[in-house]
């Protein structure tokens, strides 16, 4: 003879029941990334004050990103994917700024699904595997715009990456409508490469020994001498391809060589970061020590940038 369950129990089961079956569809609708609008949502607002409060010393970079991503996100029918290609001295802000623009995008930011970093040096760093690497950047690229057509594909250390793979792209970043069944169309791409850095900074000092305010230069007073080194640049790999005579790339962004003063401010931001109040001595004392492009014995640019700073920041704590 069988023994029956009591019927209070049998209740407790079913319920329970159902409770791991609400759990796992909560689970798979609101926590597994999907692409749609609840996980890819443009925050133009978010997107302006992060520009402007959390990005020091780069008003070309923040006024031009902010237009040519609002712009493309707001667009119902853009012609081609967006292609952003951002340059200048290390540590100045370029991946940052990334970050910035897929955390207004994408409600998990850098850690999306739907959002992809390639750093050559470390992706692809065999020439002789060239030909590899060119099959499987075309199947990431495509597996993943076809799942989500408002992917972003960051390439870093662009002017390292073999011209060859960067030809192999170029079709993605085009004006078609469709290829092989796939619109990139939605998509962005930004290249982040340090070439340009040098001819950035020739202009950022030539005002600086104007006395002018650096506020005062304009994206014109960079862009032919950025196009220029970049393109004609033999030993960048960007020389060598035709993104610029085919007008693949939308915007050439330019981030200037930061000063003392920016330093300053991305330290205090800095250990804000790291849950302390941000002191002012302590920050000094660690700008101080860093290096700088001298001008007899006046610091002018900072050579990293703001990029060690994380790091020197405990030694001062
Ligand atoms: N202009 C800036 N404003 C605010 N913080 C900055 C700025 N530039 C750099 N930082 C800080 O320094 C860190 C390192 O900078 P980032 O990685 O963006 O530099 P990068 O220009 O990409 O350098 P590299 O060319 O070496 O890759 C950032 O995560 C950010 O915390």
């Amino acid at each position: 003879m069988t023994a029956r369950m009591p019927p209070q129990v049998t209740l407790l089961l079913v319920g329970a029941g159902f409770a791991a079956l609400g759990a796992t569809y909560w689970h798979f609708y609101w926590k597994k990334e999907v692409c749609n609008a609840n996980w890819i949502n443009f925050n133009k607002t978010g997107l302006k004050h992060d520009l402007k409060k959390k990005l020091f010393g780069q008003h070309i970079a923040a006024k031009v990103i902010l237009k040519a991503v609002t712009g493309f996100m707001e667009s119902k029918n853009p012609k081609k994917p967006l292609v952003l290609s951002l340059h200048g001295w290390t540590g100045t802000g370029k991946n940052f700024v990334s970050q910035i623009i897929a955390e207004n995008i994408y409600k998990k930011g850098m850690t999306s699904s739907f959002v992809h970093l390639f750093t050559a040096t470390s992706h692809f760093p065999h020439e002789s595997h060239i030909n590899e690497y060119k099959t499987q950047l075309h199947k990431w690229i495509r597996g993943n715009v076809s799942i989500c057509p408002r992917s972003m594909f960051i390439f870093d250390e662009m002017d390292k990456m073999h011209p060859e793979l960067i030809n192999s792209i170029k079709p993605y970043l085009d004006f078609y409508n469709n290829l092989d069944g796939v619109s990139y169309r939605q998509s962005i791409f930004i290249f982040l490469s340090n070439a340009g850095g040098e001819s950035i900074v020739q202009v950022a000092l030539h005002f600086w020994e104007l006395g002018r305010d650096r506020r005062e230069i304009q994206l014109k007073d960079i862009e032919m001498a950025l196009s220029l080194s970049v393109f004609n640049n033999k030993n960048s790999g960007l020389w060598h391809t035709s993104l610029i005579d085919k007008n693949l790339v939308d915007y050439f962004v330019p981030f200037l060589p930061l000063e003392y003063r920016h330093v300053i401010h991305c330290g205090l931001a800095e250990m804000a970061r790291k849950g302390h109040f941000p002191n002012k001595n302590v920050v000094v004392r660690m700008a101080r020590d860093l290096n700088y492009f001298l001008k007899g014995y006046m610091r002018i640019f900072s050579m990293q940038g703001c990029k060690i700073i994380s790091s020197r920041l405990d030694f001062y704590i």
